[in-house]
């Protein structure tokens, strides 16, 4: 496991100490509703509502902040909190928190360094990333960047099976320790903000590196993307996701992998169920942060329903919705495993490249730190659904 270069719990005092000694304020705003301000006014009208934007009216997204409102942490005292960890292990491998970083496609729009600078943070952190089938740079240079920081892939499954067998034969080589596979985005949700522009980045432009370059690819295209460009996107667009795909689909994945499998983007308790009895190790509870079906449940108000059903046979995991360090306890009170952290950290990404990552990351260790022992819980283990309240 690699460690922190800072333990959380010192960040704040290490900022104060910048500040009162040597007069450094922070590179960047630590609340992260200013960053995205910052984001906003970086990135280029395209760029940014592809990022931040959702799907129809919008409701979804806001219906995953409502949903974190519902519950208030009801802090505990005189629990001696001096000393305390963060620490957990998810799906076998010990992590020094129990955060990843979700899987976010074509990182290049929110800076050139994209990915890359994604998993050096992610390295330097300790912090695994969940790289996206539809990253601007291939698995292999993302893997290396990330150095031994624990990383996992994330497959938008193809229609011919033998691109996907590629991928996930190249992803375990590229030293992968789990497969995530994304359940809700076989089609694209209805997004206003990108439709107002015309902008797709992750299908048109130049292609998708992980496909031109795979072999499996290749061998299905009547001449190789470097003398036909146009004929070789055509079959990326055609390839790049499989709306048939169904349950008994997963029989293939648990077949060709023994990586770790875990779904994403599970809303209910008798999908949760069908996940188990189909052999994964985990699901991601998520509603792919609002961006798929406008008018869909709360991620948040999804996950207890999801852990009753299956939190002892498989792990729970969520994501959609966080923004800060409470966030993360409250769902990790709810009975998530771990929790991913998305846009945010494509702010710090826009916002300050690598070092921009890697502050957001630790601002959200250190306050789900803080959060943990000013509730009174000394590891996050310790944290259960009496942490929470409902509120009125
Ligand atoms: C710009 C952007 C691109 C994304 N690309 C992917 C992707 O390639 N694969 C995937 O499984 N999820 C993708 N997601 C969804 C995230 O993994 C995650 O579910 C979502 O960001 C969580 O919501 P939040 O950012 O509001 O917390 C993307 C999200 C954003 C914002
Ligand atoms: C067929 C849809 C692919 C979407 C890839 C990127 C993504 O997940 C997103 O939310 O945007």
């Amino acid at each position: 496991m690699s460690s922190p270069e800072i333990p959380f719990a010192n960040y704040q005092y290490e900022i104060y100490l910048r500040g009162s000694m040597m007069n450094q304020r922070p590179r960047r705003p630590l609340d992260w509703q200013r960053l995205e301000e910052q984001a906003a006014a970086t990135l280029a009208r395209g760029p940014w509502g592809y990022i931040a934007g959702g799907a129809g009216r919008g409701d979804t997204m806001r219906a995953n902040q409502a949903a974190f409102d519902r519950w208030a942490l009801s802090p505990r005292m005189l629990r001696d909190v001096a000393q305390r960890s963060t620490a957990r292990t998810v799906l076998g491998t010990p992590l020094p928190a129990p955060v990843l970083l979700a899987p976010i496609g074509v990182q290049t729009l929110a800076h050139p360094d994209g990915e890359l600078a994604t998993a050096r943070a992610s390295a330097r952190t300790g912090v695994p990333l969940v790289t996206s089938s539809a990253s601007s740079f291939t698995f292999e240079e993302i893997a290396e960047a990330s150095g031994d920081t624990p990383r996992w892939y994330q497959l938008y499954w193809p229609k011919d099976r033998t691109i996907a067998t590629s991928f996930i034969r190249r992803a375990e080589a590229a030293g992968y320790s789990a497969l995530v596979v994304t359940l809700d985005t076989w089609l694209l949700g209805w997004r206003p903000m990108d439709l107002d522009e015309g902008f797709l980045p992750f299908l048109w432009g130049e292609g998708n590196v992980n496909y031109l370059q795979d072999p499996a690819f290749r061998a299905l295209l009547a001449a190789p993307p470097e003398e036909d460009m146009q004929a070789a996107i055509g079959q990326f667009a055609f390839q790049f996701s499989n709306p048939a795909v169904t349950w008994e689909d997963l029989a293939f994945l648990r077949e060709t992998t023994e990586l770790p499998i875990v779904l994403k983007g599970i809303l209910r308790a008798d999908d949760a169920r069908l996940a188990a009895e189909h052999g994964v190790d985990g699901v991601i509870v998520s509603n792919h942060g609002g961006r798929q079906v406008d008018g869909a449940i709360g991620a948040l108000a999804a996950l207890p329903e999801v852990v009753d059903a299956v939190g002892d046979r498989l792990e729970v995991l969520f994501d959609s919705g966080i923004r800060g360090g409470s966030d993360a306890l409250k769902a990790l009170a709810l009975g998530a495993r771990a929790v991913l952290l998305g846009r945010p950290y494509m702010w710090g990404l826009a916002t300050g490249g690598e070092d921009g990552v890697v502050d957001v990351v630790r601002s959200l260790l250190a306050e789900l730190d803080l959060a943990m022992a000013l509730t009174g819980h000394r590891t996050i283990d310790d944290v259960d659904r009496s942490a929470l309240v409902a509120t009125p």
